[in-house]
């Protein structure tokens, strides 16, 4: 029987394949990203990591099984990969202040996505809300492993690609893959169907997270 996440990643192919030929990919590797449009997206994806790291930390208490919660406690720890101190480092590079995130109200499509994971770990089932977390691991290393080849002329994003290319953070995608097709395994037809469900509209968030920053997307009336 084919894993669990390899039901899912061909089931979210297209979207994945848009998100690899998005705009705001390309030209982040060619190095013509407007900067403006990068410091968007870090800002709003300040909002994305504070939520990913509460949501790991929710979801490690609702598990027994020690490595997995273990796993997931580090992840909200921010311990999974070299992320958290790249942000902080273009935080200062970009002028990014703390007063300027203050009056930065969080865009459309990062509110639907951490609603989401939020829905998935407050309506759904723990393997459910763990699986929302998914694509956002494996869609980066995926971009990651594949921008690694030519990387960027722009310093800054060259940082970016490497962070999600690194041996750690492939190891910490590798590890979540794992959980994910575990927590499958155990999994009713009906609870297999919402992890798939959860992994697609995940996917389609992350997809919309680029278009989001492209377009510097705004609530409007
Ligand atoms: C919208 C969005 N999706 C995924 C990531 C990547 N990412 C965020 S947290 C985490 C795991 C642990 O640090 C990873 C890989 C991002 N930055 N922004």
């Amino acid at each position: 029987m084919p894993t669990i996440t390899s039901i899912m990643r061909t089931q979210a192919e297209d979207l994945w394949n848009k998100s690899f030929n998005h705009p705001f990919i390309k030209e982040l590797s060619k190095g013509t990203l407007p900067m403006d449009t990068f410091r968007y997206y870090l800002k709003q994806d300040h909002y994305y990591l504070n939520n990913f790291s509460i949501l790991h930390k929710r979801i490690a208490d609702k598990i027994d099984e020690p490595q997995i919660k273990q796993f997931l406690i580090a992840g909200s720890e921010g311990l999974n990969d070299g992320e958290n101190e790249i942000r902080e480092t273009f935080f200062k590079e970009l002028t990014i202040t703390a007063e300027e995130m203050g009056t930065t109200p969080i865009a459309p499509n990062a509110y639907s996505y951490v609603s989401h994971m939020y829905h998935e770990l407050n309506e759904g089932t723990t393997a459910s809300a763990c699986t929302a977390l998914l694509p956002c691991y494996w869609l980066y290393n995926e971009i990651g492993k594949q921008l690694i080849a030519d990387g960027s002329p722009i310093e800054l994003y060259q940082q970016f690609i490497e962070t999600y290319d690194s041996p750690e953070f492939t190891e910490a995608t590798n590890q979540m893959i794992q959980i994910i097709d575990q927590f499958g395994e155990q999994a009713s037809d009906g609870e297999r169907q919402r992890m798939i469900t959860a992994f697609v509209r995940s996917s389609y968030y992350e997809l919309n997270f680029w278009e989001m920053a492209y377009v510097h997307e705004e609530w409007h009336n």
